[in-house]
């Protein structure tokens, strides 16, 4: 590991209290990111060097703002696997968690990073719009996949029968919280972010559809 990894993961440890097993999956999990980062560019390369905190860590604050015990977490737009298979070794045996990535290389690389962490996730190898219909969930996360008012569109399905919604936003989330409201009818709050003080997480507690 090199000198500026060794650094960030030991950054990552003052912010995340995970038990020594679901390290060893986190572990894993980036072990296994690194041996496809070469043939597909599942995190921007020039974030490397910071994968935990930027990522790892970013990822496992979701779990703190979610409802206690959830039975089911869907992630959309998985990437190369944040939130979800973050939120996946955190709540191993316990959630059953969903992954949605529309993106074929990449749904195959959730999958095999899944089974080197010795985790169970349903990865969806479509687009949210169809992967959705049907299922219902406790949480749905989305980090980084669009606009607010174009994710509430996206997870409405999730949200409309009972979700709470999580998700990470940049410096914008207070600007994008009142876009999204002249599209739809929905009630939120604004959560810290533990890796960015500009960043902020939106949790959408109740979603009642279209503005309007
Ligand atoms: C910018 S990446 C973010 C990945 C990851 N969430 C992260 O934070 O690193 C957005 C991902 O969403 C996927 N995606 C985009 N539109 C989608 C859709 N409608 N349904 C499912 N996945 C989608 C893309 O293939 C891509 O992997």
């Amino acid at each position: 590991m090199s000198d500026a990894r060794a650094a960030d993961r030991a950054a990552a440890e003052r912010l995340i209290d995970v038990s020594r097993e679901t390290w060893a999956r986190l572990d894993a999990l980036v072990a296994a990111l690194d041996r496809w980062q070469a043939k597909t560019n599942l995190v921007a390369p020039n974030t490397l060097d910071e994968i935990w905190t930027r990522h790892v860590a970013d990822s496992a604050q979701l779990v703190a703002p979610a409802p206690a015990n959830p039975k089911r977490w869907v992630d959309i737009g998985s990437g190369g696997g944040f939130p979800g298979l973050v939120i996946a070794a955190m709540l191993a045996g316990r959630t059953a968690v969903h992954l949605v990535e529309s993106n074929g290389k990449k749904a195959a690389f959730l999958r095999e990073a899944a089974r080197a962490m010795g985790v169970t996730v349903v990865v969806h190898a479509e687009r949210a719009e169809k992967a959705l219909a049907g299922l219902s969930a406790d949480v749905v996360s989305a980090r980084a996949l669009a606009p607010l008012t174009a994710l509430l569109g996206l997870a409405a399905p999730l949200l409309k029968t009972g979700a709470v919604g999580l998700f990470p936003k940049g410096r914008e989330a207070s600007t994008e919280l009142t876009e999204a409201e002249k599209s739809w009818r929905f009630r939120a709050s604004l959560h810290p972010s533990l890796t960015d003080e500009h960043a902020r997480i939106v949790r959408v507690e109740t979603f009642d559809g279209p503005a309007g």
